[in-house]
C-alpha cells in the first residue's frame, strides 16, 4: 500500500499499521509533538516492524548529535527532515548516515513550489505536506490540507508524498486531484492528538489502494 502512517508510538497502533499492510511507518523524535517517542520506545517499536515496512525516523532541524544518538539505537531505514534543513544540510545528513532522506517541504501557495525542485535535487523523495499556520508549535502533523489544484499535475525528479489533512474520507479524491501516488497521513487517523485509531487506519489504507 502506498501509505505512510506517521507518528507511530504504541504497539497496538503499530500492529494496525502492520496489518493495513502500509508500505512505511513514521516515528516522531520531536519533543513538542503529542506523538513523540523517545529512543527506547522508538527502537521497541522498530525491532517488531517486519521485514518489507520502512520505518522512518522523523526529526526537526535535528544535530548530528541528535541523530547519532537515534540510528545507534533504532533500527532505522530512511530520515524524513521536517524542519527548515536546507538542501546543503539535506546532502550532508545523506552523506553522512548512508540512508535515504525525505525532506518534508511545506505549500501554502504557488511561491512555495520552487523549493520542491531545489531539494528534488538533493532528496531521495519529498513530502509535500501543507505548511504550519504561523507560530503553530509543529512544523506538520497540524491535520491541515493545501490547495491541492496548485500541485495537480506537477511531476519532480523523485518520488514523492502527499500529506496534509488526508482522511480515510478525501484521500481517494486527493490522489485523483494531484496524481499522487503515496500518501501520508497522521491527525487523520487519530481519535485524538497522538492517539492512534485502528479502525481509521484501516479505512485510510483501503481508501488509499483504490
Ligand atoms: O506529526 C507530528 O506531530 C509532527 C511533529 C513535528 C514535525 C512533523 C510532524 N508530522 C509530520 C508528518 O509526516 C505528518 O504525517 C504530516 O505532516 C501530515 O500530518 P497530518 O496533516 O496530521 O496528517
Amino acid at each position: 500500500m502506498p501509505v505512510k502512517i506517521c507518528g507511530i508510538t504504541t504497539q497496538g497502533s503499530l500492529e494496525a499499521v502492520v496489518a493495513a499492510k502500509a508500505a512505511y511507518v513514521g516515528f516522531v523524535f520531536f519533543p513538542k509533538s503529542p506523538r513523540n517517542v523517545d529512543i527506547a520506545t522508538a527502537r521497541e517499536l522498530a525491532l517488531s516492524v517486519p521485514d518489507g515496512l520502512c520505518k522512518v525516523a522523523l526529526t526537526v532541524n535535528a544535530s548530528d548529535a541528535e541523530l547519532d544518538a537515534i540510528l545507534a539505537e533504532v533500527p532505522i531505514d530512511m530520515l524524513q527532515l521536517h524542519g527548515k534543513e536546507t538542501p546543503e544540510r539535506v546532502a550532508e545528513v545523506k552523506a553522512r548516515y548512508g540512508l535515504p532522506v525525505m525532506k518534508a517541504v511545506g505549500v501554502a501557495d504557488a511561491e512555495d513550489l520552487p523549493a520542491l525542485n531545489a531539494y528534488a535535487r538533493v532528496a531521495d523523495q519529498l513530502l509535500v505536506d501543507a505548511k504550519p499556520p504561523k507560530n503553530a508549535d509543529l512544523p506538520g502533523g497540524n491535520g491541515l490540507s493545501f490547495d491541492w489544484s496548485l500541485i495537480a499535475g506537477r511531476r519532480w525528479a523523485v518520488p514523492w508524498m502527499l500529506a496534509g489533512g488526508l482522511t480515510p474520507e478525501n484521500v481517494a479524491l486527493a490522489m485523483q486531484m494531484t496524481g499522487a501516488r503515496q500518501v501520508d497521513v497522521s491527525s487523520g487517523v487519530e481519535s485524538a492528538p497522538g492517539v492512534k485509531d485502528p479502525a481509521k487506519i484501516t479505512a485510510f489504507c483501503a481508501a488509499a489502494a483504490g
